[in-house]
């Protein structure tokens, strides 16, 4: 049995009320599909931690406040993971792919258009609910 990747998401939201979305690259596992920007926590870090510093890394952005927003398990055929999801209402910078990868500002009513990872269904089944 492997262990279970436990997973810092961030569901990150402008002032125009638009989601941030990033494209997995291909050759990654769920390449091609898009995601909310995080990465997995470390040893040692807090979900806020893992949160922070993985929005630093992958899009620019210093995030100031955050809450909890969902947290869910998958498992993938290849692999297991547990996403913990949070809202990001607070940051500064301005928002850049620095792995590479595209990204782009979505509206709610946009999200449907975009391919998501099969763990992400519940995730924006909430989102479009609100
Ligand atoms: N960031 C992110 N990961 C997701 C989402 N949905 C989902 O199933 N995942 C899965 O969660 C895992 C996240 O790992 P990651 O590749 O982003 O990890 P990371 O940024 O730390 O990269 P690394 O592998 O270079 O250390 C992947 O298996 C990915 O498929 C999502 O919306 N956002
Ligand atoms: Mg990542």
């Amino acid at each position: 049995m492997t262990k279970r990747i436990h997973v810092a998401v961030g569901i990150i939201t402008n002032s125009a009320g638009e989601i941030l979305l990033a494209k997995r690259p291909d050759h990654l596992h769920q390449g091609g599909k898009w995601e909310f920007p995080g990465g997995k926590v470390e040893a040692g870090e807090t979900v806020t931690q893992a949160l922070i510093r993985e929005l630093k890394e992958e899009v620019a952005l210093d995030v100031t406040d955050s809450q909890p927003f969902m947290a869910l398990s998958f498992d993938y055929p290849d692999k297991q993971v547990l996403l913990d999801i949070n809202s990001v209402t607070e940051f500064n910078g301005t928002a850049q792919g620095l792995e590479g990868q595209l990204i782009a500002w979505v509206t709610k009513a946009d999200l449907v258009n975009y391919d998501f990872p099969d763990a992400n269904k519940p995730i924006l089944e909430k989102i479009l609910a609100q």
